[in-house]
């Protein structure tokens, strides 16, 4: 299969060292702007337009901007898009567009898991009646260096698990680009953007990131909680999420889905 990736952070190379050897040939390196002009193997591109048409797959392993800036093109162009910044879903106008753009082009959104699971549950749960979900993210203090954490807490100086931010997974989508795409994720799955609700903590008391669910309705209820390994080149990004890009990449190829 042929793919083109979006980025070059902790998530692609997570998921470019994890294909080698996989059946999976990377035709192009999506790159912002102006980064494209250096000779490399697979070729540096800036646009969807350079990306050869027999190319399977793109996979934004990129944030917010990248989808945004790429998602529409691709799925126009009848090529199949995986992403990880799912929150940038909860823009309503980006969600219309993207929706528009798979329509016209025959192709299809993907959307990674990510740095959580259970999704499925939910999913199915909301075959029936879903009541209540809730999500609460956890990181150590730095993990939220960067974000508008920084705004309400002095992130180098708390001694106790600190709440930034509690709202609905929309605002906190949208609010917190690299760090609320679980958020996100468990709004598509569940009750909605609207209608899930968030809390997000600072916490010097624990090392790893933090997520937990909390559902409930016609099916009963349900509590999910991973603490999940940062990866080493940017702890603020679960392992796991690059780990669910690589499995929707070889999931694909699988004759049996699951
Ligand atoms: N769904 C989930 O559970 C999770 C999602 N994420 C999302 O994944 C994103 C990437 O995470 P990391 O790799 O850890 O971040 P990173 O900061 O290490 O890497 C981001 C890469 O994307 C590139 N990039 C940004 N905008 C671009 C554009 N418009 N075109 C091409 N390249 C572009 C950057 O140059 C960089 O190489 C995060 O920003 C976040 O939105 C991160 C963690 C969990
Ligand atoms: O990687 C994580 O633990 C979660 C994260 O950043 C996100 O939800 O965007």
């Amino acid at each position: 299969m042929k793919i083109a990736i979006i980025g070059h952070g902790a998530i692609a190379r997570f998921v470019r060292g994890a294909l080698a050897g996989c059946d999976v040939t990377e035709v192009a390196e999506i790159v912002r702007p102006g980064k494209e002009n250096v000779t490399r193997d697979p070729p540096l591109v800036s646009s969807i337009a350079d990306v050869s048409t027999d190319c399977a797959l793109i996979v934004d392993c990129g944030g917010h901007g990248a989808l945004r800036a790429h998602g529409a093109q691709a799925l126009r162009r009848g090529m199949n898009v995986l992403t990880v910044s799912l929150g940038a879903l909860a823009d309503r106008d980006l969600m219309a567009l993207l929706r528009n753009a798979a329509d016209s082009g025959g192709a299809r959104l993907q959307i990674a898991s990510g740095a959580i699971g259970g999704l499925d549950a939910l999913r199915a749960a909301r075959a029936g009646r879903l009541d209540t979900v809730t999500y609460i993210g956890r990181k150590p203090p730095a993990g939220w260096i960067g974000s508008p954490a920084e705004k309400v807490l002095d992130l180098h100086n708390i001694r106790e698990p600190s709440v930034h931010f509690e709202g609905t997974a929309r605002e906190a989508a949208l609010t917190y680009p690299k760090n609320a795409n679980v958020a996100a994720a468990v709004a598509l799955a569940g009750r909605g953007f609207d209608a899930t609700t968030v809390q997000l903590i600072a916490d010097p008391t624990v090392a790893q990131n933090l997520h937990e669910v909390r559902a409930a309705g016609a099916f009963g209820s349900l509590t999910f909680t991973i603490s999940g390994h940062g990866l080493p080149a940017n702890p603020k990004s679960s392992a796991l999420a690059a780990m669910s890009i690589v499995n929707a990449i070889l999931e694909r190829q699988s004759p049996i889905g699951f």
